[in-house]
């Protein structure tokens, strides 16, 4: 910038840092706020760069311990592990903290991102590596980033807004080869019975959109439609072999991609050995800050 003549301003910018206090009210203003967004987002990257291969599940958050669906999240956190994939959640009680104690209990990575909410919230005993976001939309952003499937169990406004960004995201495009699971067959009937009726019968979307789920209550069934999905494993390799044998391409075939520019293509996973090589930023499941020691 040049200023000249009347436009030289009488104090220099370093002059007004250090010597104006501003009022308080600064720090509720919408540029500070775009500065904490900024931090959410350089946190969650910087935690989260150098995760192995992860699966993202959401369900509700109301589902008590001596539930069937509490077992059945625990049962999908062990069986993902137990495939090589780290399991990331929303951190919080329910469905959630099922399936990451299942991870945990099997050996595998267990990550929640928790939420800041009105009410006191903490991340479930069974977070491995954590960390607790004040913005849903750069939280969200971290669970499609650093995951390469999502799984859906059964839930409410909450885990519906979360099955209808991730379907969006892979209506337009905005993710490829990104295997969405919804476990529950009972629970998602109606819902699914709707969209086809009404939402397609509406030509409010097309046949092939409701082709972008796969519904199942078996677990051994999801891990494989993500590894099928995802070129992971056996399963992977034998669906990529039959992939090139029929010249086909499309959602659900070879590896998951993020049709994202913002996206890195190498976003650092190391597939080769599952290792972490260092965190540092989170809080372990005893809410200490994890050190720069690799893990
Ligand atoms: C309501 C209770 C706790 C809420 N705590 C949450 N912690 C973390 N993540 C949450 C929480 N509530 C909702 N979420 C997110 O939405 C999904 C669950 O929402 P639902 O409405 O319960 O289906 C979940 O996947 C999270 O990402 C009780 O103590």
């Amino acid at each position: 910038m040049t200023a000249r003549g009347d436009q030289v301003q009488a104090s220099t910018t370093d002059q007004r840092l250090l010597g104006t206090r501003s009022p308080a009210s600064f720090v509720h203003s919408d540029p500070w706020r775009v500065l904490r967004i900024q931090s959410e987002f350089v946190e969650g990257f910087g935690l989260l760069a150098d995760l192995p291969p992860a699966v993202t599940v959401f369900g509700s958050a109301r589902v008590a311990r001596d539930e069937p669906e509490y077992e059945l999240g625990r049962r999908l956190g062990a069986a993902l592990a137990d495939a090589g994939y780290a399991v990331i959640t929303g951190g919080g009680p329910g469905a959630m903290e099922a399936v990451n104690r299942g991870a945990r209990e099997a050996g595998g990575l267990s990550i929640g991102l928790g939420i800041e909410l009105p009410y006191e919230q903490s991340l479930n005993e069974w977070v491995d590596l954590g960390v607790s976001f004040r913005y849903f939309f750069v939280r969200k952003t971290m669970f499609v980033k650093y995951a390469e499937a999502f799984v859906i169990l059964p839930g409410g406004f909450g885990t519906l807004d979360e099955l209808f960004e991730a379907l969006t995201l892979l209506q337009t495009g905005k993710v490829t080869g990104f295997p969405i699971v919804l476990m529950g067959t009972g629970y998602w009937a109606g819902l699914l019975d709707w969209l086809r009726s009404t939402v397609l019968g509406a030509a409010r979307i097309k046949p092939g959109d409701l082709d972008l789920v796969t519904l199942t209550d078996d677990v051994d069934e999801a891990v494989d439609v993500i590894l099928r999905g995802t070129g992971r494993g056996a399963a992977g390799a034998e669906a990529a072999a039959a992939d090139s044998a029929d010249g086909a391409v499309g959602a659900g075939t070879g590896a998951a991609g993020v049709a994202d520019s913002a996206v890195d293509a190498d976003s650092a996973v190391d597939a080769g050995t599952g290792d972490v090589p260092g965190f540092a930023g989170g809080t372990d499941h005893t809410g200490r800050p994890l050190g720069t020691e690799p893990r």
